[in-house]
């Protein structure tokens, strides 16, 4: 139940604090926060397989928050720029901008507060490397992906996800100002990963991209095609994924890479042969939810790699 308070002259308020929370729920989805954490994980993970993290602990924090204020900036662009589209699909037409619970002068403000935030942070306590490679990142999926690639080419994740995969670069370039192989590899996995995230949402929501007319690979090459590609870039993404354990002799992490790289094609694989229909739509809605989990487990399984080498475990 909620409580009222009165304001003196019989008029009953919220506290102000419960008529906060809707706003910060909307600020929170406008920030698309969810995302925005696995991406501050996989920077985490870059900064941790950095040598000498600890001795630079003020730059890796001020990687991670840069990067997330960064990152809900570009998700606050995305949102800016696609509320008509946003209100014609059943995933979407619940957000702040798309039913007009914030307006858009509103997130314009908010956006150029978390990127300033972002550009302060990222300066003072970083390098330029790192604030150039973040910059990147918001532009690319904020202005390139969001602007030109969604509508015009079912290929515009693949390209636009380049944005994405940046983050383990840029917490290792926090932490030591450089660029170097193990977090390019670490791109190139996300890069790899990313279609076979998105595509199996794609046929899903398929029916809602159509009416929509955003070209996504489903809609303009059909569900077998698009199933294709998901179990190509699955084996693509096994195939990347052992490379860290090549570099690093790390054979923990190798194990663990294996097993889920196999797990992630083995589902690519059942989804293409299933007859297209609401099982198979329930399907790919568990592929979408698996591909989420396994990126989450193999940056974890690479701290578990270098965790049991320092510790000599290994
Ligand atoms: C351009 C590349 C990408 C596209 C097009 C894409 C697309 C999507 C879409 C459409 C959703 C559903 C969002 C929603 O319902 O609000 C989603 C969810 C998600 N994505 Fe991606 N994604 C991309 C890259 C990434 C990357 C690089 C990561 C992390 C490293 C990521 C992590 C997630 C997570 C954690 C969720 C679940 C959010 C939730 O539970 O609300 N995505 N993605
Ligand atoms: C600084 C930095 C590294 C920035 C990373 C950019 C970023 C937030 C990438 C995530 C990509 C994402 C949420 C795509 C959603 O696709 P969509 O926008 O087509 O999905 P929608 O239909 O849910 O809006």
């Amino acid at each position: 139940m909620l409580k009222m308070e009165s304001d003196g002259q019989g008029v009953a308020r919220l506290p102000v604090y419960r008529a906060a929370l809707p706003l910060l729920r909307d600020l929170w989805v406008l920030a698309k926060a969810r995302v925005v954490s696995l991406l501050v994980f996989t920077a985490a993970v870059g900064e941790l397989l950095a040598p000498a993290t600890f001795t630079h602990w003020p730059a890796a924090l001020a990687g991670l928050v840069g990067i997330a204020l960064a990152g809900g900036a570009g998700g606050v662009l995305n949102q800016i720029v696609e509320p008509a589209l946003d209100q014609h699909m059943r995933r979407t037409h619940g957000r702040p901008l798309a039913n007009g619970r914030i307006g858009r002068s509103g997130a314009i403000v908010y956006a150029l507060v978390l990127m300033s935030l972002a550009i302060a942070i990222l300066s003072i306590w970083t390098n330029p490397l790192t604030l150039v490679l973040t910059l990147l990142g918001t532009v690319g999926y904020g202005v390139v992906y969001t602007l030109y690639l969604k509508p015009s080419t079912p290929w515009n994740i693949v390209w636009g996800g380049l944005a994405g995969a940046l983050p383990p670069l840029i917490g290792w370039t926090a932490v030591t100002g450089q660029l170097a192989a193990l977090p390019l590899v670490l791109v190139a996995l996300i890069f790899v990963w990313t279609p076979a995230h998105f595509w199996p949402l794609a046929i899903y929501c398929r029916r809602d991209y159509a009416q929509a007319c955003i070209p996504m690979l489903p809609v303009t090459h059909g569900v077998d095609r698009t199933r294709r590609e998901v179990v190509r870039y699955a084996l693509a993404t096994w195939a990347v994924s052992m490379i860290p354990a090549l570099l690093n002799r790390d054979w923990i992490y190798g194990a663990i890479a294996f097993g889920a790289g196999a797990w992630f094609v083995v589902m690519a694989l059942r989804l293409q042969r299933m007859a297209i229909d609401a099982d198979m739509d329930r399907y790919a809605r568990r592929l979408f939810a698996f591909s989420i989990s396994y990126l989450f487990l193999i940056f974890t399984a690479l701290l578990l790699g270098k965790a049991a080498v320092s510790y000599g475990l290994v």
